[in-house]
């Protein structure tokens, strides 16, 4: 099929502007999902921002020769919400997660978590801000060798100095949400590359944080490992945790609940799930990524 009218069909559909417009300065979460919505405990997380990105620009290089990786995002995402951040390679999705957790820092613009600005933190406040508010998954799951996978997850909660008579019963329960109570006295040598991951995805999340950050989580997996890591995620989200994952993969991302494009270093467009199935999803999603440029596996 030709490229120029099924462009200008999306282009209609999406109402995608012409070539280099941004499609909006600042994305406002989604107001109320379903889910969050539904849990009248949580009624009052509903209102709070998890995070706020104002004007975020990342310059990379000298004088002579700058990259613009991220050219003044702008978004907010509520406690409870779950995003996935898509976008072609080289677009910003990786600086733009690097400046959330603090892994690097933007050249202008605030990142606010829970209100509280993490630009403006010294180096001391920074690692506690990281301990306390902050679970990272990678791609790779990153677990101490020498260490069981019940050591793992207790270490998170051990330097997050919660009292050690508390330690054991959370690890169990966190566990027991993601399935990995069956290999918790295991090396990571001894467990498959999904047990690893989850476990991975426990100790992440075991301190409670904030803002869950995932980078290609499900990028080392195979698709059933993938289905049940995001089935987990899933579960974590109607739990109540914040998650932000990129990822290059249209089938993963239909499981979050809003998913915002990244091109050019510019938030592009964001498709919200609402309350369409999975499916009605993904094939959303799938839309915009070939508006971008492709087949869903160039979308990195
Ligand atoms: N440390 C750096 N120094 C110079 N340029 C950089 C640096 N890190 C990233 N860039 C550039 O910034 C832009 C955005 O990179 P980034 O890694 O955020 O993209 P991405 O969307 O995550 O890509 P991918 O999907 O391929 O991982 C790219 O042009 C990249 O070359």
């Amino acid at each position: 099929m030709a490229r120029g009218p099924v462009r200008a069909q999306y282009r209609r559909r999406l109402t995608i502007p012409s070539k280099g417009t941004i499609v909006a300065s600042h994305i406002a979460p989604d107001p109320a999902p379903a889910h969050v919505r539904a849990a009248s405990s949580r009624g009052a997380a509903r209102a709070r921002l998890a995070l706020s990105c104002k004007e975020v620009e990342k310059l990379y290089g000298s004088r002579s020769n700058v990259t613009r990786a991220l050219a003044g995002v702008s978004f907010d995402v509520a406690a409870g919400e779950y995003i996935a951040l898509m976008g072609p390679s080289g677009s910003g999705k990786t600086t733009l997660l690097n400046c959330i957790s603090t892994i690097d820092r933007p050249t202008s613009g605030q990142v606010l978590v829970d209100g509280q600005d993490v630009c403006a933190l010294k180096s001391g406040q920074l690692s506690r801000f990281r301990r306390e508010r902050l679970g990272f998954v990678f791609q790779d799951s990153n677990l101490l060798d020498t260490l069981t996978a019940r050591e793992n997850v207790a270490l998170a909660l051990t330097i997050n100095r919660v009292s050690a008579r508390g330690i054991p019963a959370r690890v169990e329960a966190v566990a027991e949400r993601l399935e990995i109570s069956d290999v918790l006295d295991k090396f990571p040598y001894q467990m498959s590359g999904g047990q690893r991951q989850r476990v991975a995805v426990a100790r992440a999340i075991v301190g409670d944080p904030t803002l869950v950050l995932a980078d290609e989580p499900t990028g080392s997996l195979d698709s059933k490992n993938s289905r049940r890591l995001l089935e987990s995620f899933e579960a974590m989200n109607e739990d109540g945790a914040t998650i932000i994952m990129v990822t290059h993969d249209s089938s993963a991302a239909s499981y979050a609940r809003r998913v915002l494009f990244v091109k050019d270093g510019r938030l592009f467009n964001e498709v919200v799930r609402g309350d369409k199935t999975r499916k009605q999803f993904f094939d959303q999603i799938m839309d915009v990524v070939s508006f971008l440029g492709g087949e869903d596996a160039d979308v990195r």
